[in-house]
């Protein structure tokens, strides 16, 4: 699977309102891939991946999805560019079934191609799948998370946007979430990820790139990070350095 570039952000300053959260932001996520979004809480971090899935539309530069540029696409046709999004806590219809709440997942696509792909997506999730006639709420943390994802998965997606995939969930749940995301990057889709739990995630991510007021602030191979001495102080605390995000993550190491 080549490494080509799959998302570019150039320049790009964006927003809400007047209030500017991404300032002059650029940097590349290569295809069938996993970069991690690091940086302390109000960085821009939820902002980039909005922006890529058309919900705020860049003031300035440009977001280019395999080099065509897509900023202020709408969803619908960002959707049908191959990006979806799975968005931080629970967006479910807790009193839909799991089948029927896959059934919406699938409305862009036709309810005979979504019949035919949901068997693919619940195999990926064996729990889920014994469960596919209970609603969605009756579902564990994890599991519904994995019932978001497989949603998401029913587009084939070619990027996956994930905010914050382990919040709620042990952390048992939360590798096999994690072993998910590197199986379908491994597959050729280009995974971009919003993720406190820094160290787990860096192991099963290619690139991380840390952001602090809406810029970058440092791009390193993800296995390069995890092997620095100073990780701890860099995301815990500690002195700024040209190569290195600042004091102020919270990050979970
Ligand atoms: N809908 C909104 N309207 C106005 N301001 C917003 C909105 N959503 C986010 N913000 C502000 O934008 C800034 C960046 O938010 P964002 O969610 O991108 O940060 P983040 O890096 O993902 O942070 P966290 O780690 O806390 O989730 C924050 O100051 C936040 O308050």
């Amino acid at each position: 699977m080549p490494h080509d570039t799959c998302i570019e952000f150039n320049d790009v300053v964006a927003g809400y309102k007047d209030f500017m959260i991404l300032n002059n932001l650029s940097f590349k996520a290569r295809r069938g891939s996993i970069t991690l979004l690091l940086g302390p809480n109000g960085a821009g971090k939820s902002t980039v991946l909005k922006t890529l899935f058309g919900l705020l539309k860049p003031r300035q530069g440009k977001v280019l999805l395999d080099g065509e540029d897509v900023g202020g696409a709408s969803q619908k046709e960002l959707l049908a560019k191959g990006i979806a999004f799975v968005p931080q806590g629970r967006n479910l219809f807790g009193q839909l079934t799991v089948f029927q709440n896959l059934e919406l997942g699938g409305i862009t696509l036709g309810m005979k191609t979504t019949h035919e792909r949901i068997p693919e997506v619940l195999n990926f999730f064996p729990r889920v799948k014994e469960r596919m006639h209970s609603m969605a709420s009756a579902l564990s943390g994890g599991e519904q998370k994995q019932l978001e994802i497989g949603r998401a998965l029913l587009l084939r997606p070619k990027v996956i946007l994930i905010d914050e995939p382990s919040i709620g969930l042990s952390p048992i749940v939360v590798q096999d979430v994690f072993k998910l995301l590197r199986k379908l990057a491994d597959a050729g889709t280009t995974v971009l990820m919003v993720e406190q739990n820094v160290k787990s995630a860096l192991k099963i991510s290619d690139e991380a790139i840390a952001l602090e007021s809406g810029r970058l602030v440092l791009q390193r191979p993800a296995s390069e990070l995890l092997a620095d001495p100073h990780i701890e102080r860099l995301f815990l605390g500690g002195a700024h350095t040209t190569s290195a995000p600042a004091a102020s993550a919270t990050a979970t190491i």
